[in-house]
């Protein structure tokens, strides 16, 4: 029986384990739903480590907008629905998103408005940056602010420095949360050691073709609760098409849209799959139709465990990193 006890217990624990493994094997990565917000009378929005909360979908200035005029497509995006817009003082183009904004109707507090700092001139202070991009985008905060780039501060060893600078405009109302773009580990760490305020979001290029790289960053993040954010979602389909993600993305999409009973995308797929990394999502467009299109992800049905891990696979059989490629080299 002293003998008999122990292992009947042992075969319990196993049978328990196995139970859990084959059970989280249906289910979706915990990371979604410890990260997600879904409620019935609200948009999903993640929560950041300050306790603040961010719309799941970010409408970004920066790629077909970048020096353009933002406005109508701002207005647009308003109207469409979206409430979270993602600037930067390096797009050139803040004073026409705020006049999008204002065009829309839509009331300051109903919106969330994010920049990211240049890499500052010599004379030029984080706070005085800050204090013209509030003057452009006609507010008087702005929901986030993100370090664009970690280059060069960090090579120039002032990194540390300017991210002190990031937490006295935050201390100060100016910025309700702050936090980094296109930082490595290696950026992280620098800041991390002897923050005062932890970053609430790594705003990062994340997709498939980009995942086996990003993964160390994003568990780092997840670590210290940084809120990854991604941009380039779509590449697989607009920058990389034919590569090795599509089969995979198509084989989903056709088993989501028969679970669905409605049509699905691949970019709504490959959206799906940020939100699965624990990642909140910027994209753009110029289509009303294509902004639907990503809203209606809320409704999809979650991946498997094993579609993701097949979408992760196909993803690093090709390395395409677009954007930023001096920031990342790897
Ligand atoms: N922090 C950083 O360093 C960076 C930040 N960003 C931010 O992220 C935002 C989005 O970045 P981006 O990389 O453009 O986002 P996405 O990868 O989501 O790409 C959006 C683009 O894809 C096009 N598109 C969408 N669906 C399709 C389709 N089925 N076929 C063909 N084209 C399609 C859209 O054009 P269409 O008008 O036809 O819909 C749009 O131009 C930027 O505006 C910026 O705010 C971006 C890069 C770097
Ligand atoms: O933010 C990322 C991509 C981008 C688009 N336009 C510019 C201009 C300057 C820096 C980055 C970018």
């Amino acid at each position: 029986m002293l003998v008999r006890a122990p292992s009947h217990r042992l075969l319990l624990n196993l049978i328990r384990h196995c139970l859990s493994i084959s059970a989280s094997r249906s289910r979706p990565p915990p990371i979604l739903t410890t990260k997600l917000n879904m409620s019935t009378t609200s948009k999903p929005t993640f929560t950041l480590n300050d306790g603040t909360s961010v719309p799941w979908l970010a409408f970004g200035t920066g790629t077909a907008l970048y020096g353009k005029d933002a406005a109508e497509s701002v207005k647009q995006a308003i109207e469409t629905g979206i409430t979270h817009l993602d600037g930067a003082q390096m797009y050139n183009n803040e004073e026409t998103l705020a006049a999008g904004i204002k065009a829309s109707g839509k009331p300051r507090s109903e919106l969330y408005i994010v920049t990211k700092l240049k890499p500052p001139q010599p004379g030029q202070t984080v706070k005085g940056l800050l204090q013209e991009s509030l003057k452009k985008l006609g507010t008087d905060y702005v929901d986030l602010f993100l370090i664009h780039t970690p280059r060069p501060a960090n090579q120039e060893g002032k990194l540390k420095e300017q991210w002190k600078a990031m937490e006295e405009v935050h201390e100060e109302g100016l910025a309700k949360s702050i936090g980094v773009s296109n930082f490595r580990v290696e950026d992280l760490q620098v800041v991390l050691d002897g923050a005062k305020i932890v970053p609430a979001v790594n705003q990062i290029e994340l997709h498939p073709y980009v995942w086996k790289a990003a993964e160390p960053i994003v568990a780092l993040g997840k670590k210290h609760g940084i809120v990854p954010a991604s941009y380039g979602g779509l590449t697989p389909i607009v920058r990389v098409p034919g590569g090795p993600v599509d089969s995979v993305v198509e084989t989903v999409r056709s088993r989501l849209e028969k679970t669905r009973g409605a049509s699905v995308s691949a970019g709504q797929v490959l959206t799906k799959w940020i939100l699965h990394k624990g990642a909140f999502v910027v994209t753009t467009t110029s289509k009303a139709s294509r902004i639907k299109e990503f809203q209606d992800v809320e409704d999809l049905p979650d991946l498997t465990t094993e579609e993701v891990k097949g979408i992760d696979e196909a993803g690093a059989e090709l390395h395409k990193r677009v954007y930023m490629g001096k920031v990342f080299e790897d």
